[in-house]
């Protein structure tokens, strides 16, 4: 199943002309302090008290561990398995072989809603490569086809399964927010639309130059409303809280939760859409999962601070600036209202 070379299954961009080191990692880096990222119980999120919590995390971090979340074990030891496996076939069959709801993609996050890399307009990067690859899923999708290969076709059930899994949490914290922000049933349900979930799961490769390239995935806010990170056994990823970066370390049985450009705009800039980056890293890869959610396509977001905008309207404004520009931190400055540029 595994390429005879190890380094077969990385994009030739990436292929280092060393010795290979068939999958084993050189040296472990030194074991992190715990961050004071704030931690919510989704269990006992019906409480007040939780749900204080909650809002408070929301306005001053964007972000925050979930516990308690349900997602059976199980279900994630046979996810990041068969991740594995797959991210090691050589990188052709990748190419060739994962299609449909399961887009294979490589060296950029700018994707377009089919999963198929949006290219710069004077041409696709050369300098700005990033060191990794990656599954974009469609999910609603996922339950349409049927794949012959038996791996990838069970790769597919449970990406649904975990998938689910997903718009559960999200539709419970996005209630409690809800609540602590007084919106009403109707915006509520044009603000979240749980049948525009996506995945992305990501093989963040070895990187020789990381002390030069630094960052697998560069500084940015989501898009969306919310996004459930689960990145369980390699660190990297860091926010930004106070114009500081912060690590923020895998820790068994959590998935952090962060809060999008979409949240900001329909919590009036009450809740923050967080800065995050991932590290580039010399010596082990990194594979990590992503679900964003987002609002109804077509429904008005309102907010005093912002032009009435859709969700539509956001996400074709980011796609012409990574055109142009050829990436987006933040989308949400061309919607505020006494934008002067
Ligand atoms: O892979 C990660 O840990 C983060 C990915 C991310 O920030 C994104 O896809 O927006
Ligand atoms: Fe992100």
């Amino acid at each position: 199943m595994s390429p005879p070379n190890y380094y077969d299954s990385y994009p030739p961009l990436f292929r280092p002309n060393t010795t290979p080191l068939n999958g084993q990692v050189q040296e472990n880096p030194p074991t992190p302090d715990p961050d004071p990222l704030p931690v919510i119980d989704l269990e006992r999120l019906a409480h007040d008290g939780e749900r204080q919590k909650l809002a408070q995390a929301c306005q001053d971090w964007g972000i925050f561990r979930l516990v308690n979340h349900g997602v059976p074990t199980t279900l994630l030891a046979q996810l990041y398995g068969h991740a594995k496996r797959i991210f090691s076939l050589g990188f052709e069959s990748k190419q060739t072989q994962i299609c449909g709801p399961v887009a294979y993609f490589w060296g950029t996050p700018a994707l377009n809603l089919a999963g198929r890399v949006i290219e710069r307009e004077e041409g696709p990067p050369t300098s700005n490569v990033k060191w990794f690859e990656g599954f974009n899923v469609v999910m609603n999708k996922l339950l349409e086809v049927h794949v012959d290969d038996p791996l990838l076709d069970s790769f597919r059930l449970l990406l649904e399964e975990y998938g689910r899994h997903q718009t559960r949490l999200a539709t419970t914290i996005f209630e409690a927010m809800a609540k602590d922000l007084s919106l009403d049933q109707e915006q509520s349900d044009c603000y979240l639309c749980p049948s525009s979930g996506s995945m992305r799961v990501y093989r963040y490769l070895r990187c020789p130059e990381a002390d030069q390239v630094s960052w697998g995935i560069d500084a940015h806010t989501d898009s969306s409303v919310l996004s459930i990170l689960n990145h369980p056994e390699v660190g990297g990823f860091q926010v930004q809280k106070d114009n500081e970066w912060l690590d923020v370390e895998p820790v068994p049985n959590t998935l952090v939760v962060i809060l999008g450009d979409m949240m900001q705009a329909m919590s009036h800039d009450k809740y923050k859409s967080v800065k995050h980056r991932v590290k580039a890293n010399k010596h082990e890869e990194r594979i990590s999962v992503g679900y964003f959610v987002f609002p109804d396509e077509n429904g008005v977001i309102r907010s005093p601070k912002y032009k009435p905008f859709t969700y539509a309207d956001f996400r074709a404004q980011v796609q012409q600036d990574l055109k142009t520009i050829g990436y987006k931190e933040s989308g949400l400055h061309h919607f505020k209202l006494n934008h002067t540029t």
